[in-house]
């Protein structure tokens, strides 16, 4: 028994695609309703690692774990899991904003109406809620039966956003959700991860230094599959502990 109460922990966790291991004994504990960054150079595993915490390798031929992944102490990857249930509890935002070509309403209220939900005030109120919680609802409220697609990349990615909120997470999964947005929106999307903070726990990929001191409590620094160091952010920028962090977060390589 962990004396805290972690929100995810990974124990021991090894990953392969094949024979290729692409994590290695991986031990991590991440708070509940707070922001955690895993930063680290081209695949060193980030991606490899947030996928395996919604279990959205699963889909990968060939891939395996060994070890542990607990969410609120429990492990998601035994038989009694389902995995679209975990993935209700655990909803994951993408590089690319990827809206489906559908009206603005109905992007928000898919994953309610998939779950079968059809009441139209249940609908109504989840989707202005979540626009709202994602600092959309003024730009799309009129908007809302025009097509998703016609909304600017920064708007698609709150979008995605608060489409993951309406089925009520409690972690949001984000990888690299900036990367394909301008600065001004990807300061839309930094002030929104500090806003959900306070309900929800967050994780994210991310290649930018500033955005993980920005966002983040704590970082997790991967290379070649390891986990080199874990800290809480300010300490990590600071004063890292192992050499090869230090040049990483100073940009002498990665
Ligand atoms: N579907 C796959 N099949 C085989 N190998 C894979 C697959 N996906 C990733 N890998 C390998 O696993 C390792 C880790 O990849 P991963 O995408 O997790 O790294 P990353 O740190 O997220 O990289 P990046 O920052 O470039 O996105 C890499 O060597 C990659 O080539």
């Amino acid at each position: 028994m962990s004396k805290k109460n972690y929100k995810l922990e990974a124990r021991n966790l090894n990953a392969f695609y094949g024979s290729f291991q692409a994590l290695k004994d991986i031990n991590i504990a991440m708070e509940e309703k707070a922001v955690t960054a895993f930063i680290g150079p081209s695949g060193c595993g980030k991606s490899t690692f947030l996928r395996t915490l919604n279990r959205m390798n699963d889909y990968i031929d060939g891939f395996r774990i060994e070890g542990d992944i607990l969410l609120d102490g429990n492990d998601i990857y035994t038989k009694e899991v389902r995995v679209d249930e975990l993935r209700k509890e655990v909803g994951m935002v993408f590089q690319k904003p990827n809206p489906f070509p559908k009206t603005v309403f109905e992007n928000v209220v898919y994953g309610l109406k998939i779950q079968g939900i059809k009441d139209k005030k249940i609908l109504t109120e989840t989707a202005e809620t979540s626009l709202r919680k994602t600092a959309l609802w003024d730009e799309v409220k009129d908007k809302l039966d025009k097509s998703a697609l016609a909304l600017s990349g920064g708007q698609q990615q709150r979008l995605c956003i608060a489409r993951a909120l309406a089925i009520s997470p409690s972690v949001i999964l984000m990888d690299e959700p900036t990367s394909a947005l301008d600065p001004i929106s990807t300061a839309k999307i930094e002030e929104l991860i500090y806003e959900l903070k306070k309900d929800y726990t967050i994780v994210i990929v991310t290649h930018n230094m500033q955005q993980a001191g920005r966002v983040s409590d704590q970082t997790a620094f991967f290379y070649m599959g390891e986990l080199i160091e874990f800290s809480k952010t300010k300490t990590m920028f600071t004063s890292p502990k192992h050499e090869r962090t230090q040049n990483y977060i100073t940009g002498r390589f990665g």
